[in-house]
C-alpha cells in the first residue's frame, strides 16, 4: 500500500466521524457573499465575493466568525469565485493569484482560531448575547465554485457553457486551483453550486488524476426540484459523486427551500454517503445586474423544514445565498433536540 492509499483511507471517514462527534447532524454556515454585501461590501465585480480578499480581508474573517458564533460546525472559505484566471484578468501575477487563493483558507482557519480563543475566555456563567461559544470540532472547507461562477453572469444557474467547453477544458480550468486549495490547510474541498454533469465529472476526475489527498463534497443546484439547473439528471450527477471514494458527501445548495425535500429523496436513491443541504432564501438573482429580487421569503419560512429534511435523509444542513447568521442560529437551535451530544 502506497502513502497515497494510507492518506485516502485515513480521510475517507472524515465526514462520518465528524457527524458522529456532532451528534449525527452538522450545521453548515450560511450565505457568504450575500453576508459580505449585507455588511456593505460592493460585489458588483467579476470576482464577486473574492473581491473582498483584496479589499476587506478583515470583513471576510468577521463573517466567518459570525457564522461560528451562530453555531456553524463547517465554514466555507471565500474562494467560491476566486480563480487564477479571474485574478489574472485584474492584473495580478500567477504568484499573487495563488497566494490569494491560499489566503482565503488561511483567513477561515484564523477565524476558527479566534473562535476557539473566545470559547476559552468565556466562562459558563457569562452571558454570551445568544452566541454559541462551545469548544467543538469545526471543519474548514475550501470552496470551489463552477466555471459558471468565474463567468460572473449567473451562469451557475443555467449550466449552459456552449459546445466549446468540454471535459478537458473544465479540468484544465480548475486543475491548478484545486491543487492549491487541496494543499492550503483546508479539511475538505467543497465543490458547490455545480450546475451540470460535465463539471461534476471534471471535478471527480481531477481528484483522481491529481492524486488529491484532501477529501471533497459535491453539491448541485436545481431550479425545478427534479433536475440540476442545466436539465441534467440529478440522479446521474449524484451517482458521479457516489462513484468517487474521495467524495465524502453529496447534496444540494443554492436552491429554493421548496424544492429541497424532493431532491433529498432523489439523491437518497443513488447514494449511501451523507447528504448535505444548504438552500438559498428562495429569492431570484439577476446575474447581469448582480441583484436579488425579494419575493418576501424570510428566515422563518425556511427553518421549520430543517427537521423534516433530516428525517428524509439529510445530515449536514445550512444555508446559501441570502441566508444569514440568524438563519444558521435558528437552524442550530432547531436541531439541538435531534443531536445526541
Ligand atoms: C450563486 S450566484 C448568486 C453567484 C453569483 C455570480 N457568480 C455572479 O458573479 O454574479
Ligand atoms: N459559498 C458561496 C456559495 C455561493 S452560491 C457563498 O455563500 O457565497
Ligand atoms: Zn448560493
Amino acid at each position: 500500500m502506497g502513502t497515497s492509499d494510507v492518506n485516502v483511507n485515513s480521510s475517507s471517514s472524515l465526514v462520518k466521524d465528524f457527524l458522529h462527534k456532532c451528534g449525527g447532524v452538522a450545521v453548515i454556515d450560511g450565505g457568504f457573499a450575500t453576508e459580505l454585501e449585507r455588511h456593505g461590501a460592493d460585489l458588483n465585480d467579476p470576482l464577486w465575493s473574492a473581491k473582498c480578499l483584496l479589499t476587506d480581508p478583515h470583513l471576510v474573517r468577521a463573517v466567518h466568525l459570525d457564522y461560528l458564533e451562530a453555531g456553524a460546525d463547517i465554514i466555507l472559505s471565500s474562494s467560491y469565485q476566486a480563480t487564477i484566471q479571474g485574478f489574472k484578468a485584474k492584473g495580478y501575477s500567477i504568484e499573487e493569484s495563488e497566494s490569494l487563493l491560499k489566503r482565503s483558507v488561511e483567513i477561515a482557519c484564523e477565524a476558527r482560531d479566534v473562535y476557539y480563543n473566545r470559547c476559552c475566555e468565556t466562562s459558563a456563567d457569562q452571558s454570551t448575547d445568544g452566541k454559541v461559544l462551545k469548544q467543538r470540532p469545526i471543519l474548514v472547507a475550501a470552496s470551489v465554485g463552477s466555471y459558471g461562477a468565474y463567468l460572473a453572469d449567473g451562469s451557475e444557474y443555467s449550466g449552459e457553457y456552449g459546445d466549446a467547453v468540454d471535459l478537458n477544458f473544465l479540468k484544465d480550468f480548475h486543475r491548478r486551483r484545486v491543487q492549491l486549495l487541496a494543499n492550503s490547510g483546508a479539511d475538505l474541498i467543497a465543490f458547490e453550486t455545480v450546475p451540470n454533469k460535465l463539471e461534476a465529472q471534471a471535478f471527480v476526475e481531477l481528484l483522481k488524476e491529481e492524486d488529491i489527498k484532501t477529501p471533497a463534497w459535491l453539491s448541485f443546484n436545481s431550479k425545478d426540484g427534479v433536475n440540476v439547473v442545466s436539465g441534467d439528471s440529478l440522479s446521474e450527477c449524484a451517482a458521479i459523486g457516489e462513484s468517487c471514494e474521495k467524495v465524502l458527501a453529496v447534496g444540494i445548495n443554492c436552491t429554493p427551500p421548496r424544492f429541497i425535500l424532493d431532491l433529498i429523496l432523489s439523491i437518497k436513491q443513488v447514494t449511501t454517503k451523507p447528504i448535505l443541504i444548504y438552500p438559498n432564501s428562495g429569492e431570484s438573482y439577476d446575474g447581469i445586474r448582480k441583484e436579488w429580487s425579494n419575493t418576501g421569503v424570510t428566515d422563518e419560512d425556511f427553518v421549520p423544514y430543517v427537521n423534516k429534511w433530516c428525517e428524509a435523509g439529510a445530515s449536514l444542513v445550512g444555508g446559501c445565498c441570502r441566508t444569514t447568521p440568524n438563519t444558521i442560529r435558528a437552524i442550530h437551535k432547531s436541531l439541538s433536540g435531534k443531536r445526541t451530544v
